[in-house]
């Protein structure tokens, strides 16, 4: 069984008001914090690391009771690097590019070590079978519905037979999209069977973040229900 996880994507928010607009979202009811973290080398883009993440896990404490999970998505070169300094920052996922690394099994055990889950992602251009043989020691597996680097894309709906493809193998499995989600595309991520869906730009410039949220979360919880995997 799997829940709907709505992860708002903190590349959309407003840097100079980081802290509060994070706290606007799990408040609107967000399930993640999704943290892009760019190297300017495996995307063309720079934009957030370690010290942000710590600064944040400091205003947002680990709860309980609250939301407060941290979903890091690592577009670095050598994802091997940066394990322990984002455990240390307040990293509850990591999530690796497969395109980065030699070794994407010993890299999921170095993640776990460090007391996090791991997530692996494709790009547009990787086949989604890359993951099959990881899939069983992933917490999730990313499919991107944009070209890795910047927010505000086009969706691209044809990456969703790679969505598709996975919950049929591994329905249990978290299955996140990231690009290019809102009220126009979250009808085919839904029925391809994603359960955690990225959004960035459709959330933060909301005029009612909430209502977004929960739009995002009911396509998905109508699909996952039609195929009897919802966790209620
Ligand atoms: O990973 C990303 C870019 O590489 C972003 O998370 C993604 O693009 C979300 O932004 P938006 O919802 O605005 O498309």
């Amino acid at each position: 069984m799997v829940k709907s996880i709505i992860a708002p994507s903190i590349l959309a928010s407003d840097f100079a008001n980081l802290g509060c607009n994070c706290h606007r979202m799990y408040d609107s009811g967000a399930d993640w914090l999704h943290i892009d973290v760019m190297d300017g080398h495996f995307v063309p883009n720079i934009s957030m690391g370690p010290p942000i993440i710590d600064s944040l896990r400091k205003e947002i404490p680990r709860s309980e009771t609250k939301a407060s999970f941290f979903d890091c998505h690592m577009m670095v070169s050598e994802p091997e690097k940066w394990v322990p300094e984002i455990a240390k920052a307040g990293g509850d996922q990591y999530t690796f590019h497969y395109e980065s690394t030699k070794d994407p099994v010993a890299l999921v055990k170095l993640i776990k070590s460090h007391g996090m889950k791991a997530a692996c992602a494709v790009k547009p251009g990787t086949p989604v079978d890359v993951l099959y043989p990881l899939a069983e020691d992933l917490d999730m597996a990313l499919v991107m519905t944009v070209e890795p680097g910047f927010g505000g894309q086009k969706f691209m709906p044809e990456m969703m037979p790679k969505v598709e493809s996975l919950r049929q193998k591994f329905p249990e499995l978290n299955i996140q999209v990231d690009g290019g989600l809102g009220h126009e595309t979250i009808p085919a991520a839904a029925e391809a069977g994603a359960n955690v869906i990225v959004a960035g730009t459709a959330v933060f410039k909301a005029q009612d973040p909430k209502e977004m949220i929960q739009l995002l979360r009911n396509a998905v919880n109508k699909n996952l229900k039609s195929r009897g995997l919802l966790d209620e």
